[in-house]
């Protein structure tokens, strides 16, 4: 058969067509792959583990702390504790990282309503970037309307110290410029716009009064107002990593907390963060020092109580929001 400029038999028709077939169906598997509604993400997939959560909480809570690595011990400010296991809870993640116990913790403090976090997901672990943030929207269909966000911090700025606090007032999401972000695909109208903007991503009065706070306690030396960059890890930056995160303006690199703020934005959440520098960034290639967990946990050990009082305080003076 003539087909302009080229000939064909019969046979070979019936095997291009073959192809052309298998690969529509090839494609539009994938197509549908990449459409697909992340069922897990979903408000259907998440109610389940909202209602489980709501009937056996006799508040509704309006503040969550995600306790960061080592920080865990910042649900201990709440009274009239109601404790879950992750595991229990339908439709949960469950965390796997030393120094996160797996444990939803409600209580008050202060007046404040409070919903804590002992433990978080990472994706280093493996977990996708929306299940990571799937605790921010099952929460945030509980009642929460503001997110205190914590973490630990290799210090890149060479003027911050460990055991200093780093008050995030912005951050950079490396994941975001390989196009990862936990709210690629269909949007969930029910939680938030399409699009929507993050140059105020950290509230300003929250970050004043949290300030006041540190100023009050007399640690004026040990924070500061930084940025926030998350590297995916698990292992720890190179040197000439750490040298671009430092000409890009990062202040403190970490593995975690921006999933979780680009979702509780989404949803319209109010957002608090600190890192809490636990290492430096190695910057040269001579320093025989060399990053490790075990460090970062005893760090945050050294200076616990300071961090809890500093979120004990923080609350204090925000309860008004929270009750
Ligand atoms: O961000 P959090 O969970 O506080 O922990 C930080 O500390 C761990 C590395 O020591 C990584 O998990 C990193 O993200
Ligand atoms: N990426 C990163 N995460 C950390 N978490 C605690 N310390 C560090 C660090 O130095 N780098």
């Amino acid at each position: 058969m003539q087909t302009g400029l080229f000939e064909f038999t019969t046979g070979e028709i019936v095997v291009i067509c073959y192809i052309i077939d298998k690969n529509f169906h090839i494609c539009r598997k994938f197509a549908k792959m990449s459409d697909s509604k992340n069922e897990e993400f979903s408000l259907d997939y998440l109610q389940k583990a909202a209602d489980y959560l709501r009937n056996q909480v006799p508040f509704t809570p309006k503040l969550l702390i995600i306790c960061g690595t080592g920080l865990g011990g910042l649900s201990e400010n709440l009274q009239n504790q109601i404790e879950f296991n992750y595991k229990d809870i339908p439709n949960f993640p469950v965390s796997n990282v030393k120094g996160h116990a797996g444990k939803l913790i409600f209580g008050t403090l202060s007046e404040a309503k409070i919903v804590c976090m002992k433990g978080r997901f990472h994706y280093f672990e493996g977990y996708s970037l929306q299940k990571i943030a799937t605790p921010i929207r099952i929460l945030k269909l509980l009642g929460v309307e503001g997110l205190i966000v914590t973490n630990a911090a290799g210090s890149v700025n060479e003027d911050y110290k460990v055991g200093d606090i780093m008050i995030i007032k912005d951050h950079v999401n490396f994941l975001a410029f390989g196009g990862q972000h936990p709210l690629r695909g269909p949007n969930e109208h029910f939680f938030g716009e399409r699009f929507f903007p993050m140059n105020r991503a950290y509230d300003r009065e929250l970050i004043r009064i949290a300030k006041e706070v540190a100023e009050k306690m007399g640690i004026s030396d040990d924070y500061h107002e930084g940025v926030y960059g998350l590297y995916a890890g698990p292992n720890y930056e190179t040197v000439a990593e750490v040298r671009i995160l430092k000409m890009l303006g990062v202040d403190a690199a970490g593995m975690s907390t921006i999933p979780e703020v680009l979702v509780a934005k989404h949803c319209g959440m109010s957002v608090f963060g600190f890192s809490f520098i636990t290492n430096r960034c190695i910057h040269c290639y001579d320093e025989p020092d060399e990053p490790n967990h075990d460090d970062v946990l005893k760090a945050v050990m050294e200076k616990s109580e300071t961090v809890k009082k500093f979120v004990a305080n923080l609350i204090q003076e925000t309860k008004q929001r929270w009750k």
